[in-house]
């Protein structure tokens, strides 16, 4: 087993923009490689070769080493993200590591591929891609998935660029009535650099989503969110 794990950034602390733990004070992991390609994914760079000179195989002890670096004592909380980190059975070593420094571990995963080390985690988020992205849901997969982890502190999260997305998310919470779904604003702007123009247009987006989802009668219990980052930072890397 190749002990070493592929990581693209370690960067923070920032906030968790997203979903379940929104807000909450974080450091970020980011490995490299996908076996998805979504087409308006802002993470492209981890699985489209553009920076495949910048990807480290580092061991377990020195991404812990590096995040001590970068985030000194100001953190206590670790988001694994991608790519896929659920591509990478050695992370496995990497969640008891953080959890022995006394580091909470969240993670970030399409639900396309299962791992043991899975159930370790404190806070995990499955986003499965809705049509916009070109990507085809194994539901299947999915399904195992989410029964394995129905005693575990997980939330569904589906982007939302239009109408049929929107139905989508309606079948995602549908058929996983029991676990906490959130909606979240696509960003289809991802080469605006003036973030004051980004912002204001995913505010529009975030209007139109909720508007959207108060006359569903399906998405009741759910929560609609923007990306916090993308409104504070843009589309700037590494926040
Ligand atoms: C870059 S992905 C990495 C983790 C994993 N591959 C996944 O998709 O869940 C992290 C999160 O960003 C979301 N995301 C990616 N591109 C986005 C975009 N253009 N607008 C809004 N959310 C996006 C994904 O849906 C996912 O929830
Ligand atoms: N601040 C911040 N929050 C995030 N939540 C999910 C992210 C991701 O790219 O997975 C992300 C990210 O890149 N930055
Ligand atoms: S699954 Fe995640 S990282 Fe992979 S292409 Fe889609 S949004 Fe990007
Ligand atoms: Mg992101």
């Amino acid at each position: 087993m190749n002990k070493r794990i592929p990581v693209l950034e370690i960067f923070g602390p920032t906030i968790q923009g997203e979903g379940m733990v929104v807000g909450r004070k974080t450091m970020f992991v980011r490995t490299a490689g996908c076996d998805y390609s979504c087409s308006w994914c802002d993470s492209a760079f981890t699985w489209d070769g553009s920076s495949k000179e910048d990807i480290q195989q580092l061991e377990c002890q020195e991404i812990l080493k590096e995040l001590k670096k970068i985030g000194g004592e100001n953190f206590d909380h670790v988001t694994i993200s991608g790519g896929n980190p659920a591509l990478i059975a050695s992370i496995d070593e990497l969640v008891d590591l953080l959890h022995q420094h006394g580091i909470e571990v969240a993670l970030e995963t399409q639900g396309s591929r299962w791992q043991d080390w899975f159930k370790k985690i404190d806070d995990l988020t499955i986003s499965p891609k809705p049509p916009s992205s070109q990507m085809k849901t194994n539901w299947h997969i999915l399904d195992e998935i989410v029964e394995r982890l129905k005693e575990n502190h997980i939330s569904l999260k589906v982007v939302i660029f239009n109408k049929s997305d929107l139905m989508y998310a309606e079948k995602v919470h549908q058929r996983y009535p029991g676990i906490p779904f959130f909606l979240q604003v696509g960003n289809d702007d991802l080469e605006e650099m003036e973030s004051d123009h980004l912002a204001l247009s995913l505010l529009k987006k975030y209007q139109w989503l909720i508007d959207q989802v108060v006359s569903s009668n399906t998405l009741n219990h759910v929560r609609v969110l923007p990306q916090v980052h993308a409104l504070v930072w843009g589309n700037k890397r590494g926040v």
